[in-house]
């Protein structure tokens, strides 16, 4: 398995949703020259900029984590995979719905490629868009939020995923009732009196940092702030504070 998480900068990946390369450039140039925040790249950045802009990023130095949510039959989710490997990101995402065979499947190309610091893979438990409701009602899953997430979870283990995406409420519960062997990685983060927007499940980084999680994602609260720079800064230096109260 890969071990990602090992620069205090992956303790905040910036969710970069932004419609072009030239978007995400400008607003990255708002950070000293010198600093490298770590960034997350997804389909609409990815979409748009594609795999050689992706790797140039990871040339210039940003440590880059790239969600494409992969989800299709296994022999298809490999090969993605294999393609993926070469551009030195430091992780990408699968649904852990796509099953036991197609998370293998992507492990197996990963180990393949056999890199020096080989991709870590995450596996979507539950999308923190998505609440109890909407899971029994609409996706037909029964039982709680939880439930569900403790099941991929597992699967995500069986599968020797690295870590797994899930909402700060069910992040240090996986690590006290499932297993301390995934990193946990939690999106759906809002700062106080932020709109969660589309989000359902969400916490501030504070409790989420509290409550187990290992890795935050931040998209809007910090790039639809004015001053992102000093958001970014204000949550790191929650994060700072929190390692000191534990020593
Ligand atoms: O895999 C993800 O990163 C992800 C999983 C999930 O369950 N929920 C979720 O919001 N995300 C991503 O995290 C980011 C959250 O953005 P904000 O809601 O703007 O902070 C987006 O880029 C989402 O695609």
């Amino acid at each position: 398995m890969t071990s990602i998480g090992s620069t205090e900068a992956e303790r905040i990946w910036i969710a970069l949703d932004f419609a072009s390369e030239e978007e995400a450039e400008r607003f990255l140039q708002r950070w000293p020259q010198e600093v490298r925040p770590a960034v997350k790249v997804g389909m609409q950045l990815f979409y748009a900029a594609g795999p050689r802009w992706v790797a140039q990023l990871v040339q210039a130095g940003y440590p880059v984590f790239l969600d494409l949510k992969l989800h299709d039959i296994p022999h298809t989710v490999a090969r993605a995979t294999e393609s993926l490997a070469h551009l030195g990101v430091r992780c990408t995402t699968l649904h852990a719905t796509g099953g036991r065979a197609m998370m293998e499947a992507a492990r197996e190309a990963v180990d393949r490629a056999s890199s020096e610091r080989p991709m870590a893979l995450l596996a979507v438990t539950q999308l923190t868009s998505t609440d109890r409701r909407r899971m029994n009602s609409e996706i037909g899953i029964p039982g709680s939020v939880r439930d569900s997430v403790a099941k991929l979870a597992q699967l995500a283990i069986q599968a020797r995923m690295d870590g797994v995406v899930c909402s700060g409420e069910e992040a240090g519960w996986i690590k006290t009732e499932v297993t301390t062997e995934l990193l946990t990685v939690v999106p759906g983060i809002r700062l106080p009196g932020d709109d969660p927007g589309d989000q359902r499940r969400v916490m501030t980084p504070e409790a989420a940092w509290r409550d187990g999680a290992d890795q935050l994602v931040v998209g809007r609260s910090i790039t639809q702030a004015s001053d992102p720079v000093a958001v970014y800064q204000r949550i790191q230096e929650q994060w700072i504070q929190l390692q000191k109260e534990e020593r």
